[in-house]
């Protein structure tokens, strides 16, 4: 017999902070997480190792459909293993998030991902990640969240952020980077990046982790009595 796991979804675009605060959701709650912009990373790295062509509708769908590939927790950390590599490091790069963007559009490519997605759904229940977790993944979700926060307050999060690695960036780059990914991810024909009608929109730009974490815990015990 199979049991509703309860969903909370967070939506929005790249640099919002729902990674941040999925990671505090489900540490809080003890349920479990889904970060399905890391498939539609692995994806992308695994055409890139195979020598598959990116716009290749027909060469991705079997790579989707068979995608090896795990998710292994280490402390705060999650390694992601493809195909018995370690890939971690390769899959949070700027290039493999820009891949990413190029296969997501593809139609069918996502409708081989769905059911993998779906599966992550379990007691005593998931917090989801994404850009269409609310309206095509889990649309019976019981709370969705929309995270947003301007382009530029998201490049300058992501600049912090790749700087802290060591990494040597511009401002500019990376600002138009989030846009051209932002605007494939609004406008491509399937499950485009939009708040569901029932989300409620939470707009980070001037917020600090600690603040949006509130404002969504605060969210999901009105909608969940299992959240206090
Ligand atoms: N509200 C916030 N204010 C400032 N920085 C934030 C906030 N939320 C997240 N961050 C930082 O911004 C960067 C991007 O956040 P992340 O959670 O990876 O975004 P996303 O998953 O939406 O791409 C991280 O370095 C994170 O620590
Ligand atoms: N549910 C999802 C998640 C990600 N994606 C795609 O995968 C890319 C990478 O997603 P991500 O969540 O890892 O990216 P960031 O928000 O961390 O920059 C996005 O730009 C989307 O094109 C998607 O189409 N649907």
């Amino acid at each position: 017999m199979s049991t509703h796991a309860p969903v909370i979804t967070v939506d929005g675009p790249s640099g919002a902070g729902k990674g941040t605060l999925c990671m505090l959701l489900a540490e809080k709650l003890g349920w479990h997480l889904l970060d399905s912009g890391a498939i539609y990373r692995v994806l992308a790295l695994a055409a890139i190792h195979h020598g598959v062509d990116p716009d290749s509708e027909d060469a991705l769908v079997p790579l989707a459909a068979h995608l090896d590939v795990q998710f292994k927790a280490e402390g705060e950390l999650v390694k992601v293993i493809l195909e018995g590599e370690d890939v971690s490091s390769e899959l949070r790069k700027e290039e493999t998030g820009m891949a990413a963007s190029k296969v997501a559009a593809l139609p069918r490519v996502r409708e081989a991902l769905l059911r993998r997605q779906r599966a992550f759904a379990d007691a005593p229940g998931l917090v989801a990640d994404g850009r269409d977790m609310g309206t095509v993944v889990f649309p019976k979700a019981e709370v969705k969240i929309f995270l947003d926060a301007s382009a530029e307050e998201r490049a300058q999060r992501r600049m912090n952020q790749l700087q802290l690695k060591g990494l040597d960036v511009n401002f500019d780059r990376l600002l138009s980077e989030i846009q051209e990914r932002d605007d494939r991810d609004r406008n491509r024909a399937v499950a485009p990046l939009r708040p569901a009608d029932d989300a409620l929109v939470l707009d980070s730009t001037s917020l600090n982790i600690e603040q949006v974490l509130e404002q969504a815990l605060s969210y999901i015990e009105s909608k969940l009595t299992v959240a206090s």
